[in-house]
């Protein structure tokens, strides 16, 4: 985090990575919404945008199948605190048809907060770093391919978790080159 002296004010900016999916629908134009939609957020900018990956759903136990989902991870830069970037996500969530009936059911798009600076909480609504992003190839393969050196916060070098799961092939990850997404 950092602090801009703005006149009288000071305003923090956090650093945050953040997760998106989605198996619903136009998948790629539903994660190119959310980018787009992230961007007009005011005092936010993304600062990067990893490739896109097609993966396996992760499902709750004795789930009906589903289909394979895209997902990305980008890096932001914001004077949004925590608890207002994830209002924000929510509602970008919500006007792309995100619904919230079952428990990792399918959907048309699904924004998660992976970390904010190097923040920890335990609060159940927006708890920091992500607590299952450690295990979560479809997340670790794309913000390794955009971030190599990255550390995921508390949980160590996302490198070294990547290769605990044995590689994003492993976890039924596959890099799409053949799908782009645009920074606006
Ligand atoms: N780091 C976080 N990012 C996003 N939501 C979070 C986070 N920590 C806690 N939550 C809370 O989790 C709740 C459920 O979110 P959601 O329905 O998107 O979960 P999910 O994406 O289906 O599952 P998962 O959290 O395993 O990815 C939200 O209401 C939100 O308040
Ligand atoms: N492959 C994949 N599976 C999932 C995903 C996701 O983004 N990708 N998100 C879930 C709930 O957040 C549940 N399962």
């Amino acid at each position: 985090m950092s602090e801009a002296a703005t006149g009288e004010s000071a305003v923090r900016v956090h650093t945050a990575v953040l997760a998106i999916g989605g198996n619903l629908g136009d998948r790629l134009a539903n994660l190119q919404s959310a980018i787009d939609s992230l961007a007009d957020t005011p005092t936010l900018a993304i600062a990067w945008l990893s490739p896109v990956y097609e993966t396996a759903p992760l499902l709750a136990e004795g789930a009906d199948p589903q289909d394979d989902y895209l997902n990305a991870v980008l890096g932001v830069t914001s004077a949004l605190p925590p608890d207002m970037l994830l209002m924000r996500t929510q509602a970008i969530e919500e006007a792309l048809g995100r619904t919230r009936k079952i428990h990792w059911g399918a959907r048309t798009i699904d924004i998660d907060i992976v970390q904010v600076d190097d923040l920890v909480s335990d609060d159940p609504e927006l708890t920091l770093p992500h607590p299952r992003a450690a295990q979560r190839a479809f997340v670790l393969a794309p913000w390794h391919d955009a971030r190599p050196d990255d550390v995921l916060t508390g949980a160590g070098p996302i490198a070294d978790l990547l290769a605990a799961l044995g590689g994003a092939a492993a976890q039924g990850a596959a890099r799409r080159d053949d799908l782009e997404l645009l920074l606006p």
